[in-house]
């Protein structure tokens, strides 16, 4: 099959004309670039609206190898890392461009399975896939997703609005990606050994499926109270960190309240390794985490849960030089440690 069967053979037939003109599209898949309404309604989205761009690679050995991911799983993530980006500005996601570098040996049919992950996330989320670019690659498979999304004009969530004296809130677990990921990397070293007996089986689908928290960005945006948010793709502390250092203040993260899940926590146990390792550093996480006034963040913690979405208030913010400080109880009371600027860093 050559380079242009192949792309219909991933493509073709999978999204209506009508559906994407829904998201803006005019025309999608097919001339030299997609043409998009700058203007045009989008449900859920007060206009004036402004239009968020951002994009995501995933790279094979580096994200994703034979053993922890299936091709359905590369392109389901590689689309659902984005959209998360989208997320964390309080917007919705739109449209999308996939651009995909493909060993030559590969063949159609794994190709075929990444689109059937990529289509199966941009239902899910309702994306419009307006294009992309298809290029041989010597060795590795690379994925590289741009995203759009919109948001009300002047009202995206930024890095950077942080102030003293806000509760900081997460949307979700974090720590439950890296145990599955560590689950599955031991598996090849080792073959399946007692390990697997622990109930991995959500750990492995928080690192192959992530759940990008778009209706909580949203349920933030709309509050009017959340002054800063970011999406946790290389870790809490590092993600915390940027929040730190975009607003210039101090923020104080409480062990106790951390969302440590059960099975995350028998799995480490397990392992052999503590848990608030993958917690704070593990990353691939996909959840928001956001500072909100700290007078709105119980009232927000009740209409998350009546809405049956997950929302943890885990720590606050404070005046000074930029720092990240996890508060410990300790039977000697309690303990201020500083958290290093650590993460997932492509070049460490
Ligand atoms: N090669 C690049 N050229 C220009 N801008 C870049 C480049 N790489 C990243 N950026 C920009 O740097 C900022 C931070 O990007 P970064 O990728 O660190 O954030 P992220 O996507 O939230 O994190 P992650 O990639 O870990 O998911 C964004 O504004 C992004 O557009
Ligand atoms: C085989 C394999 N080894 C290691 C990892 C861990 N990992 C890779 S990239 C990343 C941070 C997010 O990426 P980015 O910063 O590019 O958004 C993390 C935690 C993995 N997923 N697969
Ligand atoms: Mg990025
Ligand atoms: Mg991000
Ligand atoms: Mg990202």
């Amino acid at each position: 099959m050559d380079e242009f069967a192949s792309i219909r053979h991933w493509t073709s037939g999978r999204q209506s004309e009508s559906w994407q003109r829904e998201r803006g599209v005019r025309l999608g898949i097919g001339d030299d670039a997609a043409l998009i309404d700058p203007a045009a309604p989008i449900a859920g989205v007060g206009s004036p609206y402004e239009y968020i761009m951002a994009m995501d690679t995933m790279v094979e050995t580096v994200h994703f190898n034979e053993v922890t991911m299936s091709y359905e799983d590369i392109g389901y993530k590689a689309l659902a890392a984005n959209v998360s980006d989208i997320a964390a500005m309080g917007g919705v996601p739109l449209q999308a461009l996939i651009s995909v570098s493909v060993p030559r040996q590969l063949g159609p049919e794994p190709m075929r399975r990444l689109y059937d992950g990529l289509y199966a996330c941009a239902e899910q989320y309702g994306v419009a896939i307006i294009g992309g670019d298809t290029t041989s690659s010597p060795q590795h498979l690379v994925v590289a997703v741009t995203v759009t999304g919109a948001v009300e004009a002047g009202q995206a969530l930024r890095r950077s609005g942080a102030r003293p004296g806000d509760a900081v809130v997460l949307t979700g677990p974090v720590g439950m990606s890296a145990a599955g990921l560590h689950f599955l990397l031991a598996q090849r070293e080792r073959g399946a050994d007692a390990l697997a007996g622990e109930r991995v089986g959500q750990l492995v689908q928080a690192h192959r499926r992530p759940s990008p928290s778009v209706r909580a960005g949203r349920l933030l945006l709309a509050r009017g109270t959340c002054h800063s948010l970011n999406d946790v793709s290389d870790g809490l502390a590092s993600e915390a960190w940027e929040i730190a250092e975009a607003s210039g203040l101090v923020v104080t993260l409480k062990e106790q309240q951390l969302p440590r899940s059960g099975s995350m926590a028998a799995y480490a146990g397990a392992a052999g390794i503590d848990p608030l390792e993958w917690m704070l550093y593990g990353g691939e996480d996909y959840v928001l985490l956001g500072t909100i006034e700290q007078n709105d963040a119980e009232a927000a913690q009740a209409a998350f849960h009546k809405e049956g979405l997950p929302f943890y208030i885990i720590g606050e913010t404070s005046a000074g030089d930029p720092a990240v400080e996890l508060l410990r109880s300790t039977d000697r009371g309690d303990l201020r440690q500083p958290l290093a600027k650590r993460g997932y860093n492509h070049f460490e």
